[in-house]
């Protein structure tokens, strides 16, 4: 991830001492939505460098769990399980699952971002490809009631995802938090009340 260090958030996650400037997406929408809560148990599926997990952790407030997981390494977070792998991989799946012991999610949180191949065709069927594995996995294991809020890149097949999500999720809404650069063409979808 290419982080400018005169970036304002890059400069305020160094201060606050969090991982990324990816921190305060996730609290700016948090701070709106109220997602996280003390006692969820929550996946962070995209999670490294681990800035998600940790403001997660930090609202969750000792109680509840967290189980992160990145295809990259990541240092380890106290009370953040983390699991190394492709999520695209069955065997990746499985040991998330496994970690869970059929026990529902409350949240799932999922900054997952694939690598730029710089053919911008390849690059959004591979990052789309990646939203709709978390919205499978969120439908199979979210709660009724559970949420998940999903990085999604605009352009092709960005409708049909928000389309899939209707499917499984009462209400289906955009977020673009002022960390997220006016450049990018990332936004978050937040399904919540899964049905
Ligand atoms: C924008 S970063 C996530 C930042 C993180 N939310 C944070 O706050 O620190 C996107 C992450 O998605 C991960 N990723 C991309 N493809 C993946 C895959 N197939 N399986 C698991 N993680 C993947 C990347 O390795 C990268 O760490």
């Amino acid at each position: 991830m290419q982080e400018h260090l005169n970036d304002e958030y890059v400069k305020r996650a160094h201060r606050d001492g969090y991982r990324a400037r990816a921190a305060y997406k996730l609290m700016e929408i948090d701070d709106k939505d109220h997602l996280i809560k003390p006692g969820m148990t929550i996946v962070d599926l995209g999670a490294t460098p681990g800035s998600w997990s940790q403001v997660a952790r930090q609202r969750l407030k000792e109680h509840g769990r967290i189980i992160a997981l990145d295809i990259l390494e990541m240092s380890p977070i106290p009370g953040v399980d983390f699991i190394q792998g492709d999520f695209r991989e069955e065997s990746v799946l499985k040991q998330l699952e496994e970690k869970l012991n059929n026990k529902p999610i409350d949240l799932v949180i999922a900054d997952m971002a694939p690598n730029i191949s710089g053919i911008s065709s390849v690059d959004q069927a591979n990052a789309a490809y990646l939203t709709e594995l978390a919205l499978d996995f969120s439908l199979k294991w979210l709660k009724p009631g559970g949420n998940l809020l999903v990085k999604v890149f605009i352009g092709s097949g960005f409708e049909e995802i928000v389309q899939n999500m209707r499917t499984g999720f009462e209400k289906v809404a955009t977020r673009k938090p002022k960390a997220s650069r006016d450049r990018s063409s990332e936004v978050f979808l937040l399904g919540s009340h899964r049905k």
